[in-house]
């Protein structure tokens, strides 16, 4: 019997996620009757090491895979489950994505203190993030609220919240679900107040591309509808050379559209595109429709461009 090695980054996160991947597998590997075994491999990555300093400055694209991806390449470990965000758009030679599971809860949620939502935050309220993004559309929407860095794991920031630092702090519900720690949540921020980061809250599993085993077993994982939404969005970022950390959001869903002639009904992508200053000033927002994801991205992020998309983001590299 084979034993599959998943390598891991070795925050809480990664660790559930990857066991949360890997009791799926072994489900349904016994299901079509394959025999495998699981083990996981903790790795640390640069981005683990390097805390202290706002990810941006340390060139966040890619931070938290690349020593994952040489353990691969090397054979050290087969396989590896990756935060779809955190997953670099062009992968090395020799790797691919095997599956991409379903997608949970794409949407920010805000955590407070007093159980405060977004609306009801007094005036001047002191809010914690570490994403352009998330501070970008936040402060378009409530300009008075005070928006400072917050780094960490997902249970430093809490804590940090819980101890006085800050009145509330933005997350990625999909994390918090994964965690089962779903009930700190306070409330959801629309798609429509904080369009999602490309590809939060769908994971990626990056194998091998000659391990035609693992592949077929990955193969069975995969779901099309997030697997096709979310390569529309990656689609999007990519033609903006965006990496995790510049203000890009996408969110892609998938439709059921009637044509109205012999085609039937159709799965139509929708798609919006969002990229936005810094100082929340300026939000650009576009929409598609298409059936094709990579048109799609292409089609929103050139929408975008057009309407000066490329010069708010060469200010916030600059
Ligand atoms: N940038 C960190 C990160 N990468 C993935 C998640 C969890 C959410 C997800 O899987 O999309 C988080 C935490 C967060 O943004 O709150």
């Amino acid at each position: 019997m084979r034993t599959i090695v998943v390598g891991s980054r070795q925050s809480a996160l990664a660790l559930t996620q990857t066991g949360q991947v890997i009791d799926d597998l072994k489900r349904l590997a016994k299901e079509h009757g394959l025999d495998y075994d699981f083990t996981v491999k903790k790795i640390v990555t640069k981005g683990d090491r390097i805390l202290d300093v706002t990810l941006s400055k340390v060139g966040g694209k890619g931070l938290f895979v690349k020593e994952i991806e040489q353990a691969m390449l090397d054979g050290e470990i087969d396989m590896a489950v990756h935060s779809m965000k955190d997953m670099p758009s062009v992968l090395p030679e020799g790797l691919v994505s095997g599956a991409v599971p379903a997608r949970k809860d794409p949407r920010d949620c805000l955590i407070s203190k007093e159980g405060a939502t977004l609306d009801d935050l007094p005036q001047g309220a002191k809010v914690g993030t570490s994403s352009l993004r998330r501070s970008s559309q936040l402060k378009a929407y409530r300009p008075d609220l005070q928006i400072d860095w917050i780094r960490g794991n997902i249970d430093s920031r809490i804590r940090k919240m819980e101890e006085g630092e800050f009145q509330a702090i933005i997350l990625a519900t999909a994390g918090l679900q994964r965690m089962g720690w779903e009930d700190r949540i306070t409330s959801h921020l629309p798609v429509e107040i904080s369009l999602p980061a490309v590809g939060q809250g769908a994971l990626g599993i990056e194998c091998r591309e000659n391990d035609s085993e693992l592949l077929h077993l990955l193969s069975l994982y995969n779901d099309e509808v997030t697997a096709r939404t979310v390569a529309a969005e990656r689609k999007f970022l990519s033609e903006l050379n965006g990496g995790c950390q510049v203000p890009i959001g996408a969110y892609a869903i998938l439709k059921n559209v009637d044509t109205g002639d012999s085609r039937g009904e159709q799965n139509v992508i929708q798609l919006t595109g969002m990229v936005g200053s810094p100082d929340g000033e300026i939000i650009l927002k576009e929409s598609a429709e298409g059936t094709d994801p990579e048109s799609l991205g292409v089609e929103v992020a050139a929408k975008l461009k057009a309407k000066g998309a490329e010069k708010i983001l060469a200010q916030v590299r600059g």
